[in-house]
């Protein structure tokens, strides 16, 4: 095995530095959902061959992936606050916490062909269309054997959903839902599925004020949960770690739901000063009767996988070490299935309900739109963002 150097430069660093990756030489199987220990070699034999500089985040990525993949979690003492290079490599690959080998195998070799494709298509891309699926920042949209997947790709931010995210998830679910593939799924990448809404997006205050922001905040929420109420082939969850917030609710829009069973359920809504959303209102008492749906979204209880497959959000929990291949092999064999019979069957069990969840969905982004303004959830966010609380 051969060390290939990459440099990668950091913020307050006068001169490049240097990171080192173990490069082999043997060829990519694209097609595998699951990555083999031949496809991982294959895929750091690539990045030596990118023609472009992916830039210093997905190189930290890379590096967090490779080490995840090889020694496990992140075994190396805490580097001093002024070596900033091996700061930065240790806190990428601290974040991947406990993340199992196989995953951190896959989530790299995802990574490199994203990476791969963007850097090779973005000398072919038109002025005004960056938006291309293999350009995202804030997620990895790969497609093949039938299947889009839409990986949300902020992992040392435990996926927490930022403005722009919000808006590429919007654009990529458009995108599938006209592209030729039969299904569609969403799955986090690193230890967590997402742990919500970014509540750093509190932070950024228009010219307008709090007020213009909260009003811009429920528009932007509205459309994106307009986008899953409306996504016409099936739309599957694989909630590979902890969920929280706007994450969860949104599961009652999906139209099957696995989880690791080290993945949680929690909306704390109450403790942050605000309401259910996503529809929860409406779906959670259904599904799971409204009792425990006022546990969940008034109470703020955590839910386990399994508590959360007993109550019907989650259909099935498989075991973390298993979790990757088992739910690919079943979603290669859905994928199999007539797409047309498919999306005609999901519509009509669901298209009888999308006015009602339209009208919710207005209905809760307004009254969320009030809450975001109330000195309960800025002190909560405040509390949060200066470090004093956490969930
Ligand atoms: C416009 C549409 C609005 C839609 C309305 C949606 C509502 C919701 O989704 S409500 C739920 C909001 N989410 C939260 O309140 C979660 C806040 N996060 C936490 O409590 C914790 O980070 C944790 C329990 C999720 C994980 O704790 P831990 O394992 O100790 O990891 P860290 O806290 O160190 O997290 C690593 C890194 O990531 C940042 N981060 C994680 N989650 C968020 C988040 N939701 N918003 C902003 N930032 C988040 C965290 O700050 C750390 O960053 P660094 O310190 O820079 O490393």
């Amino acid at each position: 095995m051969g060390w290939e150097q990459i440099e990668i430069s950091l913020p307050n660093c006068s001169a490049l530095q240097v990171i080192s990756f173990p490069v082999v030489q043997l060829h990519l199987n694209r097609t595998a959902m699951r990555a083999s220990q031949k496809d991982f070699e294959n895929a750091m034999n690539q990045v030596k061959l990118l023609k472009k500089d992916p830039g210093n985040e997905a190189k930290l990525k890379l590096y967090a992936l490779y080490k995840q993949a090889t020694e496990g979690p992140c075994n190396m003492p805490k580097p001093g606050v002024f070596d900033l290079i091996n700061k930065a490599k240790w806190d990428a690959w601290n974040a991947l916490g406990s993340l199992p080998k196989e995953t951190a195998r896959q989530n790299y070799v995802d990574l490199v062909s994203s990476l791969s494709s963007s850097l090779e298509s973005s000398s072919q891309v038109e002025p005004g269309t960056d938006r291309k699926s293999t350009g995202y920042e804030t997620l990895m949209v790969t497609s093949e054997d039938g299947i889009t997947k839409i990986m949300l790709n902020r992992p040392t931010k435990k996926n927490a959903l930022n403005v722009e995210m919000y808006h590429e998830i919007m654009h990529a679910l458009k995108a599938a839902s006209k592209d030729d593939s039969a299904i569609t799924v969403l799955t986090g990448n690193g230890d967590y599925y997402s742990s919500g809404n970014d509540l750093t997006n509190f932070t950024d205050i228009p010219p307008g004020g709090v007020e213009e922001k909260a009003k811009n905040g429920a528009i932007l929420l509205r459309e994106f949960v307009g986008c899953f109420i409306d996504f016409p082939k099936p739309l599957i969850a694989m909630v590979n770690g902890p969920a929280v917030g706007i994450s969860v609710t949104l599961l009652g829009l999906f139209d099957a739901v696995y989880a690791s069973d080290r993945a949680t359920f929690h909306t704390p809504f109450s403790h942050l000063g605000q309401s259910p959303e996503g529809c929860s209102s409406y779906t959670f008492p259904k599904i799971m009767s409204p009792a425990k749906a006022i546990e969940m979204l008034v109470f703020g209880k955590k839910l386990t996988a399994g508590e959360a497959c007993a109550q019907g959000l989650v259909t099935e929990v498989f075991p973390d070490s298993t979790f990757q291949k088992e739910v690919w092999t079943r979603l290669k064999a859905f994928a199999k299935l007539p797409p047309n019979a498919m999306r005609i069957s999901k519509g009509i069990i669901r298209n009888r309900e999308k006015e009602t969840l339209h009208a919710v969905n207005a209905e809760e982004c307004s009254v969320l739109q009030g809450r975001w303004l109330s000195d309960e959830c800025m002190n909560a966010v405040v509390n949060f963002l200066s470090r004093k609380s956490k969930l």
